[in-house]
């Protein structure tokens, strides 16, 4: 998706919509608040939950089709996707409700770690060519998650 560079604004905000049943309310809270606090730990970004009204990144859970010309695909496949900077639908990031969210090693996607690359998206962040980046386009689950020197030096470039 195109959009602008960067936000101009450190302290961006986000609003959490609505959720998916896999996990429990304060689990999918605590899972963004985790994959925020992966960039504001490298970067001056601060973000803020807001609890009503229009956030910076609105994040929503949806199927197939849900409102944006790219349309979810069921099970597999695109798991989420998160438009760069900007007004309106730029920033937000949506997650596709026909997977199976989870956290641990079982079945299903992490959450936390999906959450952490859109909301790299979400910042300005493009891919990165490094199999063990967040940012790389392929999704691994990694149990002791920490960011790879190549996403630092993406978001330290832009922030
Ligand atoms: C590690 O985090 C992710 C990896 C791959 C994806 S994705 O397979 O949904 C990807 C979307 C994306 O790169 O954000 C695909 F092109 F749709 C999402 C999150
Ligand atoms: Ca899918
Ligand atoms: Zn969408
Ligand atoms: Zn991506």
């Amino acid at each position: 998706f195109e959009g602008d560079l960067k936000w101009d604004h450190n302290d961006v905000t986000y609003r959490i919509l609505n959720y998916s049943p896999d996990l429990d309310a304060s689990i999918i809270d605590d899972a963004f608040a985790r994959a925020f606090s992966v960039w504001s730990d490298v970067t001056p970004l601060t973000f803020t939950r807001l609890y009503d009204g229009t956030a910076d990144i609105m994040i929503s859970f949806g199927k197939k089709n849900h409102g944006d010309p790219y349309p979810f695909d069921g099970k597999d496949g695109l798991l989420a996707h998160a438009y760069p900077p900007g007004e309106e639908i730029k920033g937000d990031a949506h997650f596709d409700d026909d997977e199976f969210w989870t956290l641990g090693n079982g079945p299903g996607y992490s959450l936390f770690l999906v959450a952490a690359h859109e909301f790299g998206h979400a910042l300005g962040l493009e891919h990165s060519n490094i199999q063990d980046a967040l940012m790389y386009p392929m999704y691994k689950y990694i149990a002791d998650f920490s960011l790879h020197q190549d996403d630092i030096e993406g978001i330290q470039y832009l922030y």
